[in-house]
């Protein structure tokens, strides 16, 4: 059975028209016009259970809107989907035991009390035995570091601190998906790093589902084999992270640095005939631009063979770049996405 199955998935909101002036609102209090915003187009796609896949897009792309019709907040204008083999909205009841949320800007933790009475309330809501409980928790407790943490109120949590709790708080009924909505947010690096290997922990162990929204790249790096790109409500790519760098990254370069001066003319020389292009950055250092087409071991051979190197460095295209790139130029045409990055 597959974890979750979306096909022709639709949200329309239904949003209040303003009209301009006082005139204007005055005819808004009597009479009141609205428009449809489509938030999210007629999307599908599948995710097999036990993988961890990304959902990227910009701000207003339709992310959250699908994570909340997935977790069964919304009803779908259109379209059908399957969590776990239940319909989230209409099948609530039953579906929620198999589900894990989690909203980096919204807390399913009671403020003012301490960790593990919020717990103990979950464990009544999700109907979870004691010693299962007991069991269940302590791993995470363990896992998480969070023991001194658990006496203490929410509100006396730093952000990195909730975020453990928080997690905690979504798999105490042992769920076998989670949906994660930018979970890394405002973190710093360390408890990010933590976080990462926690989920990946858990994915290899527990074969857990992971659909993570997230604006920072390299949890997706960290984290999904498979990544999903929404933009203006559409899918504009569903396949492997590999796959989108190798297809839409302009190339590598290869920064050397010689052991005595090498003049420009000396290196074009040396990689002539290739469609490679150099950069000087200072006497002894210089830039070496390989496109995809051209054989990085070859270009790297003919200025190894040629010039004296005391050191090599190659460069990928960041995610980022070429994330940004496809964003910008809101297509999944790997020609137009390569002309942003080169362009940016
Ligand atoms: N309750 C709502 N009523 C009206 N419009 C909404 C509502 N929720 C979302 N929208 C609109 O739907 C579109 C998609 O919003 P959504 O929050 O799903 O995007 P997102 O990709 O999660 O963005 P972000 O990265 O900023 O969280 C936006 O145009 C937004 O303004």
């Amino acid at each position: 059975m597959l974890a979750i199955d979306v096909k022709d998935l639709r949200k329309d909101f239904r949003v209040q028209k303003n009209r301009e002036g006082l005139s204007g609102a005055l005819k808004d209090l009597f009479k009141r016009e609205y428009r449809e915003v489509r938030a999210v187009k007629d999307i599908s796609f599948q995710i097999p259970q036990g993988e961890i896949c990304g959902y990227i897009g910009e701000n207003g792309a339709g992310k959250s809107t699908t994570i909340k019709m997935l977790t069964g907040i919304l009803v779908p204008t259109a379209g059908e989907l399957k969590v776990n083999g239940f319909v989230p909205y209409r099948d609530r009841e039953k579906f929620v035991n198999g589900i894990g949320v989690v909203f980096g800007q919204r807390s399913q933790l009671w403020w003012d009390i301490g960790v593990i009475e919020s717990f103990q309330l979950l464990r009544k809501v999700y109907r979870v035995p004691e010693a299962e409980f007991r069991k269940r928790l302590d791993n995470l407790v363990e896992r998480l570091q969070l023991g001194d943490l658990l006496n203490r109120p929410v509100r006396k949590l730093s952000l990195g601190q909730r975020m453990r709790c928080e997690l905690v708080a979504s798999l105490l009924h042992n769920p076998s998906i989670l949906f994660l909505d930018e979970p890394t947010i405002g973190l710093d690096i360390v408890v990010k790093t933590e976080i990462r290997d926690f989920l990946m922990q858990m994915n290899k162990e527990e074969g857990t589902t992971i659909l993570l929204t997230t604006h920072d790249l390299q949890d997706i790096e960290a984290l999904c084999s498979r990544v999903i790109m929404l933009d203006d409500g559409r899918v504009i790519y569903d396949g492997g992270l590999d796959e989108l760098k190798t297809k839409w990254s302009k190339g590598r370069e290869i920064q050397f640095q010689f052991a005595a001066q090498t003049p420009i003319g000396k290196l074009q020389m040396l990689t002539e005939g290739l469609e490679v292009s150099w950069t000087v950055e200072n006497e002894l250092t210089a830039k070496l631009f390989v496109p995809h087409e051209v054989s990085v071991s070859e270009a790297m051979a003919r200025v190894v063979g040629g010039a004296d190197i005391r050191d090599i460095k190659i460069f990928e295209t960041n995610t980022d770049e070429i994330v940004r790139g496809i964003y910008q130029s809101g297509s999944a045409d790997a020609e137009a996405a390569k002309k942003e990055v080169a362009s940016s």
